[in-house]
């Protein structure tokens, strides 16, 4: 990359696979000649000190520690919540830990999972989903006992009550239960209802915050919770390969990550938000409710073929996830417009030549 003309058009400005595609800005690559160069294994590098410090105040947490990516962060946070097995960790069937991270739960905390489908099909109740598949510490020796809820807000972009998660709060606190949120666009949630990332947080033993993703820093994550969590959550940090030396480089472009963008999160919603609309007014059915900054056509309702769509996103110059449409504070408004007529057309093809073979799942790219 040839920074020296480096444009402010993002080379994701027609990125809709995913906000994890979005690249650092001429201000996060200036930022570097601020940055401190310690070596944070040993913890001396200022700037990842003052990155931890800032998402920790932000949310109300004792600590935080930066790590590489979220599946380590959530991964390390599932460990050290986690003491003695035989144990299970419940969480939502589509959540991220348990499709999206290699098995993690198995080999780093040896835990069994517990997906769970929603009766509601968006978030997780205390009454209808936890209760009747928690399983008690009682020394009944068949079962893995329950002793991890792992919550994700948001998931596929949807909202998770706050009403719910202090529900659910309430029962780990009254039952020896601990409760990890896998915060990675916590930063849309909180954009999105007007709550703080504090209040959020309060009723989590561990969050992870993901800088990469909606905020559009390069690489990282941090996960907050009380000093002694976050010392061990060090120790696993190390175990799995995840010390970094100079961190201070990236550390100062998440820093700078976090005061441009977590302001520019509303527009992307309301990018979503028309594409939902025009969806609805055309009669293309979505798989989720909009609330943030992800779209989910449903493919096979709508007998969209994904072929159609890649053959469309070529001519337009656009790349798209088969049925998820995600948006980011780097989207153009000339690739925005495309993205809509792509959706239109494609399902026009659709009303013509219904497709009813094998869909591509969510994440088949679209190179
Ligand atoms: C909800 C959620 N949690 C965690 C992660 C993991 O983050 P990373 O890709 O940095 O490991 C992702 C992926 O971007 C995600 O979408
Ligand atoms: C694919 C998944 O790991 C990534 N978090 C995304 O949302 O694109």
């Amino acid at each position: 990359m040839d920074f020296s003309n480096f444009s402010d058009i993002s080379p994701a400005h027609n990125e809709f696979r995913s906000d994890t595609f979005t690249t650092p800005t001429l201000s996060m690559i200036s930022s570097l000649t601020k940055a401190t160069l310690g070596d944070s294994v040993y913890n001396e590098d200022d700037s990842t000190i003052e990155l931890e410090k800032k998402v920790a105040d932000m949310t109300g947490k004792e600590a935080g520690l930066f790590c590489v990516s979220g599946t380590l962060s959530n991964q390390i946070c599932l460990r050290v919540n986690l003491k003695q097995p035989p144990y299970s960790i419940l969480c939502d069937y589509r959540a991220h830990v348990y499709v999206h991270e290699a098995g993690g739960m198995a080999t780093l905390s040896q835990a069994m999972a517990q997906p769970i489908k929603p009766k509601n099909g968006i978030y997780l109740t205390l009454e209808d989903d936890i209760l009747p598949n928690f399983i008690p510490d009682d020394g009944e020796i068949h079962g893995a006992p329950t002793k991890l809820i792992s919550l994700e807000n948001t998931l596929h972009g949807m909202l998770f009550p706050i009403e719910e998660i202090a529900k659910i709060s309430e029962f780990c606190s009254n039952n020896d239960v601990k409760l990890h949120l896998d915060g990675a666009r916590l930063w849309n949630a909180s954009a999105a209802t007007g709550i703080s990332l504090k209040e959020y947080c309060s009723y989590f033993d561990s969050v992870s915050l993901c800088l990469s993703k909606t905020l559009g820093a390069p690489i990282g994550t941090v996960l907050v919770a009380d000093k002694d969590f976050v010392k061990k959550a060090n120790h696993f940090k190390k175990q799995n390969g995840g010390g970094i030396r100079q961190s201070g480089l990236l550390a100062t472009m998440a820093i700078t990550a976090i005061d441009e963008n977590f302001g520019k999160l509303q527009r992307t919603h309301e990018m979503a938000q028309e594409l939902g609309n025009l969806c609805k007014e055309n009669g293309i059915a979505l798989e989720h409710p909009v609330e943030t900054n992800f779209v989910f056509i449903d493919f096979p309702k709508n007998k969209m073929s994904s072929d159609v769509l890649i053959k469309l996103l070529k001519e337009n110059d656009i790349k798209l996830y088969a049925s998820r449409v995600a948006f980011h504070y780097q989207i153009s408004d000339e690739s925005f417009e495309k993205c809509k007529r792509v959706v239109l057309e494609c399902y026009k093809d659709a009303q013509k030549n219904p497709y009813t073979g094998k869909s591509y799942s969510a994440y088949y790219l679209s190179k």
